[in-house]
């Protein structure tokens, strides 16, 4: 096979993790005979210094043409500035829009051989295998914002809108994946106050209804799934929410393998290349030292060959290697609770020695 593969670098840490990445994926091709080319660009931050744009079109026609795109992150302390006519998250929102991503596939997948890098107890995470559904190209996120007024009456707004259409797709496409696991799924929303939220509700329960009676299903309050999440993460299987819940409660789940650094993610569009990138940020705090979980982009790598090449063998030999790294007890800080730990890169040649056909 060949495949052409953009890589989308980015900001902080996103250039260690994505090197990791690639070499994953360099060493995936040798192993089974796949032709994949790299083709890096500008997003972000180092795009706004660089351009002046945090998408620049050379990036956006880039991956346009490309048959997938692997992202490490955006943003930083450098660009926080709330005044700036723009940002680097601006340049991650304007992509997943362009290209039209509006399903984020976020699986909560624990490990066993990590249960003792949770801070949960092992009997609460046991069992654990969650798939989240974010929506992504909507909501509050995208909902027309404004800023009026002066002094103490200055204001600020940003509207949280759904249209049924958004809302059928996002839930057509969790209850079919339901179908392909445990049958179940959950939906998440804010009903008990928020208009949009009821308008999600309404239409999740007619698609439901309507398309997928054989799919058992409920709904929980956004609160309460926060506190179910920690308390009996076992009992979900798949779970749609809109695009701000999706985005708090998965970072929230990543205590559940216990790091950020262990959570990838795919955003999907209805035809086109995907996205793939860690669901974790630019980690300023530790960005240039070496320490950074390469993991979840590695993991991301993995969902890149099975979501938009149909490389299922070799997305499973990467998830295999993870698995035996960390059964061989091998961890970066951020999993090592204390404990001795490896670098980025060291981590990476871990993963990459295990790749096998
Ligand atoms: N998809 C993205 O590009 C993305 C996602 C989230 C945040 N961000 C941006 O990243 C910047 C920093 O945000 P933040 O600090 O709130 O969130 P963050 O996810 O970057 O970091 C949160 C904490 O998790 C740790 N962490 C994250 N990834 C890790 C990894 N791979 N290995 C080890 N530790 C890891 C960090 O060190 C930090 O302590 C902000 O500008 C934010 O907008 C970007
Ligand atoms: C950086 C930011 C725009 C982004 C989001 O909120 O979607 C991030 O937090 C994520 O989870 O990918
Ligand atoms: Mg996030």
């Amino acid at each position: 096979m060949k495949a052409s593969i953009v890589l989308l670098p980015g900001d902080g840490i996103g250039p260690e993790i994505i090197d990791q990445a690639r070499r994953v994926l360099e060493k995936v091709g040798q192993t089974f005979g796949h032709e994949f080319n790299f083709e890096s660009h500008l997003i972000g931050g180092i795009a706004i210094d660089k351009i002046g744009d945090p998408l620049p079109d050379s990036t956006l026609q880039a991956c346009r043409k490309s048959d997938a795109i692997l992202l490490g992150a955006v943003g930083g302390p450098k660009w926080d500035d709330p005044s700036a006519k723009t940002r680097p998250e601006a340049g991650l929102l304007r992509i997943r829009k362009e290209l039209g991503l509006f399903a984020n596939l976020r699986p909560i997948k624990m490990f066993d051989e990590l249960a003792d890098a949770s801070p949960l107890r092992r009997e609460i995470i046991e069992g654990t295998d969650i798939l989240f559904l974010r929506e992504l190209t909507g909501g509050i996120y995208f909902g027309p914002s404004e800023r009026s007024g002066s002094g103490a009456e200055e204001s600020a707004s940003q509207a949280m809108v759904y249209t049924v259409g958004e809302v059928e797709r996002i839930v057509r496409l969790a209850a079919e994946a339901a179908r392909g696991r445990k049958n179940r799924l959950t939906s998440v929303d804010k009903a008990n106050v928020l208009e949009p939220s009821r308008l999600w509700r309404q239409v999740a329960a007619r698609v439901m209804a309507e398309e997928f009676s054989d799919v058992h299903y409920d709904v929980v309050l956004v609160d309460a799934m926060a506190m179910h999440l920690i308390n009996r993460p076992s009992d979900f299987d798949v779970v749609v929410t809109g695009n701000m819940f999706g985005d708090i409660l998965t970072d929230e789940a990543s205590m559940l393998p216990g790091s950020l650094g262990m959570l990838p993610s795919a955003s999907l569009g209805s035809d086109g290349p995907g996205l793939y990138e860690p669901i974790h940020g630019s980690a300023p705090d530790i960005a240039g030292h070496g320490i950074a979980n390469p993991l979840a982009t590695i993991l991301a790598a993995a969902m890149l060959l099975r979501h938009s090449l149909s490389a299922n063998a070799e997305a499973d030999a990467i998830e295999a290697a993870v698995g035996e790294v960390l059964a061989a007890g091998l961890r970066t800080k951020d999993i090592a609770r204390g404990g001795e730990s490896i670098g980025t890169v060291a981590m990476a040649d871990e993963v990459l020695k295990r790749i096998r056909s």
